[in-house]
């Protein structure tokens, strides 16, 4: 198997009016599945922009293989596959056509084209689509041409960016799947704010609040610092937003006498909640919120 690594040294991004929108971050990414996990502007998006070459940090660096992706970004640009959080289709192309079409912008020979594109339509499950307009495809279709197309040139670094946005459950679920494939031999990196998205995939998180990196390491580290923060506390109904106000509650769950909440807290929130383990999403949540008391 070919090397497929990505080293971030005190990377930092700061936008033409002055805004810090990346500070210091230093991770290094292997093959599998990373979820880069981070609230809306936590800079997430930018993260993926100078990791698919399209800006250059401000400060520090980050290498590909050993290689500097600002000084010399074509190693990087010839194994790229990237899905924009914005991907558009053309509606009236049919998925072939279209995917035709960006193998001549991207440079595939004419003479592969059309063989690469019928293997990548297979490989996210749409050879039977092939032919139909894209205008009539579902958002989850769509997501898989758009994975289609970031496949191209069969890319060792994959970068996708919020691809769950508007699936149903099932389209969800089926492109989680895809990407488990996909990233046997790849580095995959998915941003996303939905814990539940890399929840069975991920085989490492990083996780971003600010522009700087809160967390980075296995699922499993995450939940072992999360040991001993989570409760499920039983209040009467009319108590239950007093909590809240409180407390940083994931869950609750309507009882015959009261609600069941389950919180995350450095100590027992009463006598009466009971400890229970961390879940990824609790540990999340322990995570941002511990970053936020700081
Ligand atoms: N062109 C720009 N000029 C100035 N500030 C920007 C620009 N683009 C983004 N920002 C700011 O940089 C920060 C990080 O934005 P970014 O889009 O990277 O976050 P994100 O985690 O991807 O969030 P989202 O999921 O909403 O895209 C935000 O505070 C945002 O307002």
């Amino acid at each position: 198997m070919s090397s497929c690594t990505l080293d971030l040294d005190g990377v930092g991004f700061r936008y033409k009016g002055g805004h810090d929108a990346l500070s210091e971050v230093s991770l290094r990414l292997e093959r599998g599945i990373v979820g880069l996990l981070g609230p809306n502007g936590a800079g997430k998006s930018t993260l993926m922009r100078i990791l698919a070459t399209l800006a250059k940090p401000t400060r520090g660096r980050v290498q590909w293989n050993g290689e500097d992706t600002a000084r010399r970004p074509d190693p990087l640009r010839r194994t790229l596959g990237y899905l924009p959080q914005d991907f558009g289709v053309y509606p009236m192309l049919s998925a072939r056509e279209f995917l035709a079409y960006l193998s001549a912008v991207k440079g595939v020979s004419a003479k592969r084209a059309a063989a690469r594109v019928d293997e990548c339509l297979a490989q996210v499950g749409l050879s039977e689509a092939a032919d139909r307009r894209l205008g009539e495809f579902s958002g989850g279709m769509r997501q898989r041409v758009g994975i289609a197309q970031a496949l191209l040139n069969d890319p060792k670094l994959l970068i996708v960016d919020e691809p769950t946005v508007g699936l149903d459950p099932e389209e969800r679920l089926r492109f989680r799947h895809l990407l488990s494939d996909l990233a046997v031999d790849r580095l995959v990196i998915l941003s996303t704010h939905i814990v539940s998205d890399i929840e069975a995939s991920a085989s490492s998180l990083a996780i971003m609040a600010k522009g700087r990196l809160l967390f980075s390491g296995t699922p499993e580290a995450l939940i072992a610092d999360a040991a001993g923060h989570v409760w499920e506390w039983t209040v009467p109904a009319e108590q239950v937003a007093t909590v809240r106000a409180r407390h940083v509650t994931t869950g609750s769950q309507r009882l015959a006498d009261g609600v069941r909440l389950r919180l995350v807290a450095e100590r027992a929130p009463s006598a009466d909640a009971v400890p229970v383990a961390a879940g990824l999403e609790d540990a999340h949540l322990w995570l941002v919120a511990r970053g936020e008391n700081r």
